[in-house]
């Protein structure tokens, strides 16, 4: 590996004027980009760093920049921007365009986390604990780091961006990225912290300090062990449903894993009890979720009645004096989120909960239900997804992950039917925006489910 000179300078002023009008066609075609459907207006700069010097073969900068859209405050993204003379073939799909001007001009700018030495970079900073201009490294001193590991880009479909170093580490980059503490980071360090083997503990991490965060931190990034030779539940789900075989064996293992993890959860952070007077809000989001949900994807509409009973059912039992604990919890658990290693344990990954939900809305406490529904409304994906549709392997999946999750935490979740029929409604409807949003040809599989719960009373 060449030496790694590393600047601490910030970046020249006229760096993302150069770079806009490239950076406004590029971007809204990442699949990380949150802002899709109305034109990227602008940009600005909320930091940047030089990694590499300009001047070099290779010039590098880390770039924090806020994309606006019309008179709303947009997004702030983190982006890896390389520069170079040309792009090597290999790095053609990573193009972003041809700077004509500027302190760039003349050189070809790409996205830089996929080539290898500005991944290597970042591995080095994040090894030796670096400080460069706003950026700041933190590492587990239980946790030796390497140099020298080799990396690759990581193919998987994705929210934000990964690099998997010499099979032995990943760094997953935020794209998104806010102030504040990340569940991302938050919840798999309590988990160290308890002993638990079901989430690959943080090796080392990466932080912004920038003064718009009101005295927090950005997290930019988590370095975790990678699971070598994992297969995740969704692979393994559809691979066992294309030779027809159930997956029942392997859903109860799932949900024994799953409150295995609830359970540390509950040991190490904060719970709270949940009645009339916490409930109230609860259900109203789930119904203004639902509303706005209706709005944006007519596909909806005509079960929106159906589906608010789900949630008044729910605010009706709390009304007659029931409560629920509610604790730290996943947020978006489904079989991507599992990871299998060839001993056959399951991991699981990817704390940062629903990525369009405000922070402090992923942190609070809820019923642990949540990340069961999830995994429920996953098992109803494969199955749906495979031709022809194989709907009773998903109700075969969907008892043994319940009883899983009975034998270790002591609680069947189908003994509270109105809590998970809501819950399950509250994820379908966000299934079927993400869907629409994302990948429309989807967009029928929450759809059938939304026609099953807006006609059931109970599940
Ligand atoms: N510790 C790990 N070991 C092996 N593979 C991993 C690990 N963490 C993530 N992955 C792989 O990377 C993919 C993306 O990771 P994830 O945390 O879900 O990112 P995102 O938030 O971008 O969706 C996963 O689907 C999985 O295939
Ligand atoms: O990118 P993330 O993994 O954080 O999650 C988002 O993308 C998921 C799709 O990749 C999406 O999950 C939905 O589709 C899955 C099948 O591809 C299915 O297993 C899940 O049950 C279903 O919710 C997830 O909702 C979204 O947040």
């Amino acid at each position: 590996m060449a030496e790694t000179v590393i600047l601490s300078g910030t970046t020249s002023p006229g760096l993302l004027a150069s770079l806009a009008p490239l950076l406004r066609e590029w971007l809204p075609r990442q699949r990380w980009f949150a802002g899709k459907g109305s034109p990227v207006t602008g940009f600005s700069l909320v930091a940047g760093t030089e990694l590499l010097p300009a001047a070099s073969r290779l010039g590098l900068y880390h770039l924090l920049v806020r994309a606006h859209q019309g008179a709303v405050p947009g997004d702030c993204y983190q982006l890896l921007i390389g520069a170079r003379e040309a792009l090597p073939p290999r790095l053609a799909p990573a193009l972003i365009g041809h700077v004509p001007d500027g302190p760039l001009g003349g050189r070809t700018v790409y996205d830089a986390l996929y080539d290898t030495r500005p991944a290597e970079v970042l591995l080095e900073a994040l090894r030796t604990e670096a400080r460069i201009g706003v950026l700041r490294c933190e590492r587990d001193p239980g946790q030796e780091i390497r140099a020298g590991l080799v990396p690759r880009r990581l193919t998987a479909e994705q929210s934000n961006s990964s690099v998997v170093f010499g099979d032995t580490f990943i760094l997953k980059l935020l794209r998104r990225v806010v102030p504040g503490v990340n569940p991302d980071l938050e919840l798999p360090l309590a988990l160290a912290r308890e002993g638990s083997s079901r989430v690959p503990a943080p090796t080392a991490w990466l932080h912004a300090d920038l003064e718009d965060g009101g005295g927090e931190s950005y997290v930019l990034g988590v370095l975790q062990p990678y699971v070598q030779g994992a297969t995740d539940g969704w692979e393994l789900a559809l691979r066992e449903l294309a030779k027809g075989e159930d997956f029942a064996t392997e859903a109860r293992a799932l949900g024994r894993a799953t409150a295995e993890v609830h359970t540390a959860l509950a040991r190490a952070l904060p719970t709270a009890t949940l009645g009339h007077a916490q409930l109230g809000p609860l259900v109203d989001g789930m119904t203004e979720r639902l509303d706005a949900a209706a709005q944006a994807v007519p596909a909806l509409r005509p079960y929106a009645p159906g589906l608010r009973t789900a949630f008044s059912a729910l605010a009706d039992l709390a009304a007659e004096g029931r409560t629920w604990t509610a604790q730290r919890v996943h947020g978006d658990l489904h079989l991507g989120q599992c990871l299998r290693a060839p001993s056959g344990e399951w991991a699981l990954i990817d704390f940062e909960g629903e990525p369009a939900r405000p922070l402090a809305e992923r942190r609070m406490p809820q019923p642990a239900v949540r990340d069961v529904a999830g995994m429920l409304r996953s098992f109803d994906y494969a199955a749906l997804s495979t031709d022809p549709p194989a709907p009773g392997w998903a109700e075969v999946c969907r008892a043994a992950y319940c009883s899983g999750y009975a034998e270790v935490s002591g609680t069947d979740p189908r003994t509270d039917p109105v809590l998970l029929r809501a819950y399950e409604t509250d994820k379908a409807v966000y299934e079927v925006v993400y869907e629409a949003r994302h990948r429309p040809d989807w967009l029928p599989v929450p759809l059938s489910a939304i026609r099953r719960l807006a006609a059931s009373d109970s599940l």
